[in-house]
């Protein structure tokens, strides 16, 4: 099987790698896999018939890093410097990640949240080159023909969204591609896998914003959501096209609403190796930074009584993760849940009030909480503080300024160093800022938030702001899946790289909640190596060059695996001579 339509990855006698093209001239320059631009030696500019097409001075990957740095940085706005990128890495992948890598702490703002958040909203707008795979009503009938479509035949791991619920902005039809693009930006710059064994997908099952329906320039269906049996009938016949063109892919779901995010994740995570980003990506997260938080206060988590605001995907994700947390502290399941809180858009989830299926487990028995509120009404975010004397916060409700002064107020009573993460994204979603956050409760205040924040400057002192980020999880434990080929993602293997994340945290930033994102790459190893260890423990994996290996010889693995932004010679090898491809 070639790599590619277009070209394949072959090793020479001395098991060098280089490329083995099947197209040439002016149509090569045009595929950004195979680009080198003005890099291209002047032997191979001859060989693919690239001579005279391309300024005369050879130039280094550094030059060529140099002088797309200069431009970047004379560019004003957030989203006209995402799209910069978006355009370079349509030209010249390695290139893009050959920048992208070594300003890693700078631009990940810029491809990922918060911006990418705008070139969601602004993507029918913006539209230039095509990337990635849209099935749609339009197509999906014929699904499994369309997906030959793709040049590439290799592909590891998906990112799919039907676009339901992008970060905290919503339904946003055929623009939330954006997102599944900035998720596989994260995954090869600091999960290792290579550009060409990654694809993000769109589902454009229709959207019910209005605007974008009434909008000529809008890209996608024009049609209502499908709903229901639809909707599933378009998810199965999906899925299966999906599997039988890359049966060794592992999916991410990415930014399902609630009312699609839990049923997807049960209907296909024994069909397909998958896991849903913000459910079980944001739980270890969560799980990670409680923990370190925690440790930082000197306390346990199980000493703490927790309140997560917002009970979607995220949401509930988070309050699972942290039920398990606690249980393992040793605490039974009835014990953990008496002080696990969660509140949806209606306030503290009751037994008493109907709710969805995913909610249920979560509920409080109205009996317990007497004197919490005016008898018969159900206890807000604030009344639940007080109540339940809560000393955790955990913000993923999509709603700005829901933790208000009065709150911090209430949660500074319970305890002397209170924790509160508002995760929602993007920064316009925020629950709270971070400075208000340090300001109201005089820096005793445990934060971290969903978006980038700089530190926070207060009384003389540097408080910094940890990003509570999925990013620190799902790069680790997509590559840790397709190393190890595992069968299924388990909870299991979520669980562990929860616990990865904090014990990195705890050896090499004992000071911080979470590492910051310079170490990103190195996260995502050390994640990777006991998620592939559990894997194995679960029996799980199926990729035999994993088995046996102690947790130095894993991480040399892991690290070898690692995919590196650099130019591969190329090759034609004329007609008949044998070929290691
Ligand atoms: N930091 C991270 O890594 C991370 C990961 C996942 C999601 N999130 C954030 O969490 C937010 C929600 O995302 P999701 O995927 O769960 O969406 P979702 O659509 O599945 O759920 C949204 C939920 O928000 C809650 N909500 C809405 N209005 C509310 C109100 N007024 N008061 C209390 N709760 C309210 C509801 O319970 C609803 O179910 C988004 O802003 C998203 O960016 C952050
Ligand atoms: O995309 C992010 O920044 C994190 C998370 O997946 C979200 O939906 O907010
Ligand atoms: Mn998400």
């Amino acid at each position: 099987m070639k790599v590619s339509h277009y070209y394949d990855v072959c090793r020479d006698a001395q098991g060098q790698r280089y490329l083995e093209p099947a197209v040439s001239g002016a149509v090569l320059l045009g595929l950004p896999l195979l680009n080198k631009g003005t890099a291209f030696t002047r032997e191979e500019r001859w060989m693919l018939g690239l001579e005279g097409l391309l300024p005369p001075h050879v130039t280094t990957l550094e030059e060529q890093k140099e002088r797309n740095y200069r431009r970047y940085r004379l560019i004003a706005s957030d989203l006209e410097k995402h799209l910069f990128l978006r355009e370079l890495q349509d030209r010249n992948e390695v290139l893009f990640y050959a920048l992208v890598t070594e300003h890693l702490a700078e631009m990940l703002p810029i491809l990922y949240t918060p911006t990418v958040g705008e070139a969601v909203r602004q993507f029918s707008r913006t539209y230039r080159y095509p990337r990635g795979f849209t099935a749609s009503t339009a197509n999906i009938a014929q699904v499994q023909q369309a997906l030959q479509h793709l040049p590439l035949n290799d592909v590891r791991l998906a990112v799919a969204t039907d676009s339901s619920a992008i970060l905290g902005i919503g339904d946003q039809g055929v623009g939330g591609l954006a997102i599944p693009i900035g998720k596989l930006n994260l995954y090869t710059a600091a999960g290792g896998l290579g550009p060409d064994k990654v694809l993000p997908v769109l589902l454009d099952v229709g959207t019910d914003r209005e605007e974008l329906l009434a909008d000529p320039l809008y890209l996608g269906v024009h049609h209502r959501r499908l709903a229901g049996e639809e909707y599933f009938a378009f998810m199965d016949r999906f899925v299966a096209a999906f599997k039988q063109r890359y049966p060794n892919a592992v999916m991410q779901w990415e930014d399902f609403g609630k009312d699609t995010a839990f049923a997807v994740l049960e209907r296909y995570r024994e069909v397909l190796p998958s896991f849903n980003d913000d459910i079980q990506g944001t739980g270890a997260v969560a799980l990670a930074g409680v923990l370190s938080a925690c440790r930082l206060k000197g306390e346990r988590l199980h000493d703490q009584r927790i309140l997560v605001f917002g009970a979607g995907a995220g949401g509930i994700g988070v309050a699972q993760a942290l039920l398990e947390g606690l249980r393992r502290a040793g605490l039974s399941e009835k014990e953990a849940l008496s002080r696990l809180y969660v509140l949806d858009s209606k306030g503290l989830l009751l037994k008493n009030r109907p709710m969805e299926e995913y909610k249920r487990r979560f509920a409080h028995n109205p009996k317990d909480l007497q004197g919490w509120t005016v008898a018969g009404t159900v206890p807000n975010l604030y009344e639940t503080v007080v109540g339940g004397r809560v000393s955790v916060l955990l913000g993923l409700s999509g709603q700005a300024e829901a933790f208000s002064e009065p709150v911090v107020q209430a949660m500074l009573k319970n305890t002397p160093q209170p924790v509160i993460f508002p995760l929602s994204n993007p920064t316009s979603s925020s629950e709270a800022l971070p400075e208000d956050l340090v300001r109201w409760s005089e820096g005793r205040a445990l934060v971290a938030a969903g978006s980038p924040f700089p530190a926070v400057e207060w009384q003389g002192r540097s408080y910094p702001v940890g990003q509570g980020n999925n990013a620190f999880i799902f790069p680790g434990l997509g590559f840790a899946a397709v190393l190890a080929k595992a069968r299924v993602v388990s909870e299991g293997m979520v669980l562990e790289a929860a616990l990865a994340l904090h014990d990195y945290t705890r050896q090499h930033h004992p000071q911080r909640i979470y590492p910051p994102v310079e170490v990103l790459r190195e996260v995502s190893q050390q994640v990777a190596v006991r998620v592939i260890q559990q894997a194995v423990q679960e029996g799980l994996a199926r990729d035999e060059r994993v088995l046996n290996k102690n947790p130095d010889q894993l991480l040399a693995y892991v690290r070898e695996r690692f995919w590196q932004p650099e130019y591969l010679p190329f090759r034609v090898s004329s007609p008949g001579t044998p070929k290691s491809c």
